[in-house]
C-alpha cells in the first residue's frame, strides 16, 4: 500500500450554535488539515507512470479547500446563523460569510473536506482536521 500525505492550514471564525461554554462565542483557529490518498498500485504509464497520484494534483485540490474556508467567518444555516448574517450585513463592512448546513465541529468540516477531495477526483483515504494543535478529529470510509 502506498499512502501520499499532503497538508494546508487555513484561518477560520466560527461558533459552536447552541453549545454552553467558550465556544459559544465567535472565535477563530488556525486549521491544520492533513490529506491520505491511498492506493495499492502505481500507474504504469504516460506522466503518473511511478505514481499513486501526482503531488500536483493533490496540492491543486487542496487549495481550493482552502480558498473555500480561508479567513471566512463561517455560520451554520439556521435561524440563529441567518439573523446574525442579516446584522452584519448591515455594516459597510463587507465581511467574507461562508453559511453551511451543519455545526461546525471537526467532526462535521472533516467529513464535508473529505467528500469535496473526493469529488475533485482524488481517492482520499482519510483526512485529519486538527482544530487546535492538540484536537483533530480523522475521518474516513470503508
Ligand atoms: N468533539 C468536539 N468538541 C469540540 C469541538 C469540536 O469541533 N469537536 N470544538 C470546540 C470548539 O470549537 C473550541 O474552539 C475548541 O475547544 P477547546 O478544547 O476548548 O480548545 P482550546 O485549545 O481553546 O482549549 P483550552 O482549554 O483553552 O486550551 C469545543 N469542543
Ligand atoms: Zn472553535
Amino acid at each position: 500500500m502506498f499512502i501520499l500525505k499532503n497538508e494546508i492550514q487555513f484561518d477560520m471564525a466560527h461558533y459552536l450554535s447552541g453549545y454552553e461554554g467558550k465556544c459559544k462565542n465567535i472565535h477563530g483557529h488556525r486549521y491544520r488539515l492533513i490529506v491520505k490518498v491511498a492506493s495499492k498500485t502505481l500507474h504504469e504509464g504516460g506522466q503518473l507512470r511511478g505514481m499513486v497520484d501526482d503531488f500536483g494534483n493533490i496540492k491543486k485540490v487542496l487549495k481550493e479547500i482552502k480558498e473555500y474556508f480561508d479567513h471566512k467567518l463561517v455560520l451554520e444555516d439556521n435561524e440563529e446563523g441567518r439573523k446574525l448574517a442579516d446584522k452584519l450585513s448591515e455594516l459597510p463592512n463587507a465581511f467574507s460569510i461562508l453559511m453551511l448546513p451543519y455545526r461546525t465541529t471537526a467532526e462535521e468540516m472533516s467529513r464535508h473536506i473529505y467528500h469535496m477531495i473526493k469529488e475533485k477526483g482524488i481517492n482520499v483515504r482519510e483526512v485529519e482536521l486538527f482544530e487546535t494543535p492538540t484536537n483533530s478529529c480523522i475521518y474516513m470510509e470503508d
